[in-house]
């Protein structure tokens, strides 16, 4: 059994659990179920956007504790402060440390920025939860997912005003699962069941997603160069946690990349 099944298999009982003690219905009356949502494709793709979308990410299955201290609101307001595009925050508990209310806290502090519900979406209650709680997009894992509940979760996402990014790790699961369902495409440079990461997988897949799709690479990036050689391969999105999180002041390594994404190289 790998991590990755480990999670999904966690996550149903979680989804269960969670439905029976707030149902779909009461989760519509929430006051966040009718704020209008953010786009994170105009985001990412507006003239002079850094691209980034800086993740909140406590700890991690490969890592561990990445960041025991930090508190998801002044994080990611600090994030937007030095430059982020979108938010990420982690809301799976037992495996990120992430929780719901790391998310509503972002959201309250961050009301112009788009944010990523980042967890393992398996069902519509998780899509009616992102809504409820502030998300303006939602991740769908190729890998955890048939290319059927991709269409499903992604018209479902669409219904309630979400966006939808999916997530693939190699070219089987983009032929497989890639439709015109889907808002963004994201590639994982990290092999979620081994734990792998290689930045290349990114610059592989990059010619074999259609340019309609805003495409995201995520995970393992740490460099200012990585990001401008992946822009040039077509990517407008940057999906980054580990680099930011495991220093004292996450806000500050966002800073100094976009200062490094936007001097100017020299000719000589
Ligand atoms: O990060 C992990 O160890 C991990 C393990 C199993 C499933 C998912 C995992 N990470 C989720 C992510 O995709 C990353 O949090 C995200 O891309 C940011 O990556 P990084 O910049 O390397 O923190």
């Amino acid at each position: 059994m790998t991590i990755l099944d480990k999670i999904i298999a966690e996550k149903r009982q979680e989804v269960v659990r969670r439905e029976a003690e707030t149902s779909a219905a009461q989760l519509q009356k929430s006051p966040l179920f009718a704020r209008p949502v953010l786009s994170a494709r105009a985001a990412l793709t507006a003239a002079g956007s850094s691209g980034i979308i800086a993740e909140f990410k406590r700890r991690s299955p490969s890592k561990g504790v990445i960041n025991g201290t930090a508190e998801a609101g002044a994080t990611t307001a600090g994030y937007v402060a030095a430059g982020a595009a979108c938010l990420s925050v982690l809301t799976d508990e037992p495996f990120f440390g992430g929780t719901p209310a790391d998310l509503q806290a972002a959201r309250a502090a961050n009301p112009g920025t788009p944010i990523l519900r980042k967890d393992f979406v398996i069902s519509e209650y998780q899509i009616t939860e992102a809504r409820a709680l502030g998300a303006d997009f939602i991740l769908l894992i190729a890998s955890c997912l048939t290319p059927a509940e991709v269409v499903q979760l992604s018209q479902f996402a669409h219904l309630l005003g979400l966006e939808v990014l999916l997530e693939v790790h190699d070219e089987a699961e983009l032929r497989s699962h890639l439709t015109s369902s889907v808002d963004l495409v994201g590639v994982n440079n990290r092999n979620l069941s081994t734990f792998v990461t290689d930045v290349d997988t990114s610059a592989r897949l990059a010619s074999l997603i259609p340019d309609s799709f805003v495409k995201v690479a995520e995970s393992g990036l740490q460099h200012a160069s990585t990001i401008l050689a992946l822009r040039q391969a077509g990517y407008q999105g940057f999906l980054i946690g580990e680099t930011f999180m495991k220093t004292p002041d996450p806000a500050a390594a966002l800073a100094g990349l976009v200062a490094e994404l936007s001097t100017p190289v020299s000719a000589s």
